[in-house]
């Protein structure tokens, strides 16, 4: 089923245009009713996303990333945040993309990458969709140091920490990221049994 008829964009504006896009759409939507209602709304377009979560079951361990996000310490969080690695996908394909993040960001050079799902960070207003992947890792695959472009700013630390921690620090608040919450999440329901 599609709900292609019933939106009718009007128009899009862009509002602010940085390093990324503020736009404004006007549309009709036909509400449940039948009744059509003009509506406006407001979307920031950032392109989309790849997330992954490396894991080793034998030594029960995860490798995530701290760093630096302005808009969490703008909103109240005074500490670098915990993350998986991610980026954002830049016309690649996700799997592409996230292989070379693993890369720059983490240092590991992976052998297979499996995709679990696909989710909406922030569907009201941010039009970015993330694709999340897990992929298994050992010392052997380890090619660098990791730590980001720093040209581009990139400043990361790269974290391994036991399933069991990372879990503990999702529930006492330390890791408060959601891609990063969801991905533990999938590996504690069906990765680490
Ligand atoms: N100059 C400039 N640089 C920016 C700006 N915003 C981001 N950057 C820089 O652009 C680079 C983007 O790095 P990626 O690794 O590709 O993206 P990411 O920021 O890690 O994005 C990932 O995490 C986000 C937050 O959870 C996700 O939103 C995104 O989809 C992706 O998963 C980083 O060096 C970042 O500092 C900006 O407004 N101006
Ligand atoms: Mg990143």
């Amino acid at each position: 089923m599609s709900i292609a008829d019933r939106v009718r964009i009007k128009d899009v504006q862009t509002l602010a245009k940085g390093r990324y896009e503020l736009k404004r759409a006007t549309f009709d939507y036909r509400r449940a009713n039948g009744e059509w209602q003009t509506q406006l709304r407001d979307m920031f377009e950032r392109g989309s996303g790849a997330a992954l979560l490396p894991y080793n079951l034998t030594q029960r361990t995860v490798v995530l990333v701290r760093q630096f996000r302005f808009p969490a310490f703008a909103n109240g969080y005074d500490d670098l945040l915990i993350e998986v690695a991610a980026g954002l996908l830049d016309d690649a394909e996700p799997e592409a993309r996230i292989r070379a993040e693993a890369e720059e960001e983490i240092g590991y050079r992976l052998i297979h990458v499996r995709k679990v799902f696909e989710a909406f960070t922030s569907p009201g207003a941010v039009t970015e969709k993330l694709h999340c992947f897990v992929a298994e890792y050992d010392a052997a695959m380890r090619v660098g140091d990791g730590g980001g472009l720093a040209d581009e700013g990139e400043d990361i630390e790269v974290l391994e920490l036991s399933i069991d921690e990372a879990l503990a620090m999702i529930a006492d608040g330390r890791i408060v990221d959601a891609k990063t919450i969801m991905l533990l999440q999938y590996a504690a329901l069906h990765l680490f049994k």
